[in-house]
């Protein structure tokens, strides 16, 4: 069985490739870093450390790698021979990919009628959907036709800390113990393939992908941007600050609402959750950049992401949302250099001020909680976190 994966970053060596080799595919990475791509092929092998206390080293086997650029055609062959297409490459660049892989996918179409899922692992809410749109601006609407009868672009949801460390042979990836990879079974077309070794299959994702979004994803943001704003370098450091702690914990509580009501879910299961989130936070194996967690201000802080999605909801139920105001006003602070959507964003509320950037990045108008965001923007913004 073969699986081709795009992206070869933490996400796609240290979770999706790994959990693909031990269901028994040989995997095929797409990606444009060619150092990675080299480093990949010369050993066809590489490296994952667990990240517990005896942080166990395993080599995965079986894995090459191409470059969706400059070796399109070889690209374009695998999506013909493989059984199974992923992707973890970002949402932002899933627009870079679909002209390959529409390409692919009819040349396949051309050759074979075998039907085949495109899975894609980005954190967003319906990231194969988007893919498919994608897809679907580049085809013809007979070829479109093709497709939908026999590409599936399941949506899905990923949990698992993926980072990496530099070794002496190139990147160690490295992966805390827990994951959940959830796949929507009903959005698949091919059910010939043995079920992924530790992927779990749902009828209905959203319960899932909302949880994880708005409750992981968001808390985690959280960390990284009261993080900074304090000059605290990891996630794990700033956790130690109770008032950091006080104020991620309250803030998934608050957007824990969201999902209780619309799921009816179960509260005293949703503490565990929460807390068990936190601890997975604060693993003491873990040194977790907060840039490279609060990265992308621009997205986390868009309509229906993280921050704001919960936010905006709660707010019209009339439910408490100080503290996910306090996170999205931390994220307007977030100021990295190395952040190519920090330094726009910091530039717009420079040249325009915040009430312009919330309704510009935001879509918030709804002007109280403008206001609440405001208050806490201008109470945060010398670099003191604050009470909510
Ligand atoms: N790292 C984490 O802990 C988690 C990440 N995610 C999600 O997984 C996805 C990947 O994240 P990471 O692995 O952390 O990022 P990463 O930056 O480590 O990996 C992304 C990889 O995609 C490659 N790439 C970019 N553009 C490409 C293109 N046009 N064609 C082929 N490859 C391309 C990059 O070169 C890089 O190797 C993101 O959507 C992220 O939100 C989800 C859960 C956890
Ligand atoms: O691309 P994004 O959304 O920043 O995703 C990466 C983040 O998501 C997380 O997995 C949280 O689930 C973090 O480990 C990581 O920082």
């Amino acid at each position: 069985m073969k699986a081709l994966h795009f992206g070869a970053g933490n996400i796609g060596k240290g979770f999706i490739g790994n959990l693909l080799r031990k269901t028994g595919y040989e995997v095929c990475f797409v990606d444009v870093n060619q150092e990675m791509i080299d480093r990949i092929n010369r050993r066809n092998s590489y490296s994952v450390e667990l990240l517990d206390e005896n942080h166990t080293v395993e080599t995965i086997f079986s894995v090459s790698a191409l470059n969706s650029i400059i070796q399109e055609k070889r690209v374009i062959e695998a999506i013909v021979s493989a059984d199974i297409i992923t992707t973890s490459v970002g949402v932002a660049n899933l627009s870079k990919i679909s002209k390959v892989l529409a390409k692919g996918l009819l040349e396949r179409i051309a050759q074979n009628e075998k039907k085949i899922d495109v899975i894609a692992n980005e954190n967003a809410i319906n990231a194969s959907s988007t893919l498919k749109k994608e897809v679907e601006k580049i085809v013809s609407s007979k070829e479109l036709a093709q497709i939908n009868s026999l590409v599936g672009f399941p949506n899905s949801a990923i949990d698992r800390l993926a980072l990496s460390k530099k070794g002496t042979e190139g990147d160690i990836a490295l992966v805390e113990p827990f994951f959940e990879w959830v796949i929507n079974k009903s959005e698949m077309v091919n059910f010939d393939l043995p079920l992924i070794s530790g992927a779990t299959y749902v009828e209905d994702l959203r319960p899932y992908i909302e949880r994880k979004l708005y409750i992981v994803n968001m808390g985690h943001a959280t960390t990284a941007y009261l993080a900074f704003l304090l000059g605290e370098p990891t996630i794990q450091k700033a956790l130690r600050n109770q008032n950091v702690e006080r104020i991620v914990r309250s803030a998934m509580v608050e957007a824990s609402q969201y999902i209780i009501r619309t799921y009816r879910s179960d509260s005293e299961k949703m503490t565990e959750f929460i807390e068990k989130t936190l601890k997975r936070f604060k693993n003491s194996n873990i040194s977790d950049d907060i840039l490279r967690v609060g990265r992308s201000p621009i997205r986390k802080l868009s309509y229906e992401e993280r921050l704001v999605k919960p936010a905006r909801e709660l707010f019209k139920l009339g439910l408490p949302v100080e503290n996910l105001a306090a996170s999205i006003a931390a994220g307007y602070l977030f100021d990295s250099p190395e952040d190519e959507e920090s330094i726009t964003l910091q530039g717009y509320i420079r040249s325009n001020g915040i009430d312009k950037a919330i309704s510009h990045f935001s879509s918030i108008e709804n002007v109280k909680l403008k206001v609440m965001i405001k208050k806490y923007y201008d109470k945060m913004k010398n670099g003191h976190i604050v009470n909510c």
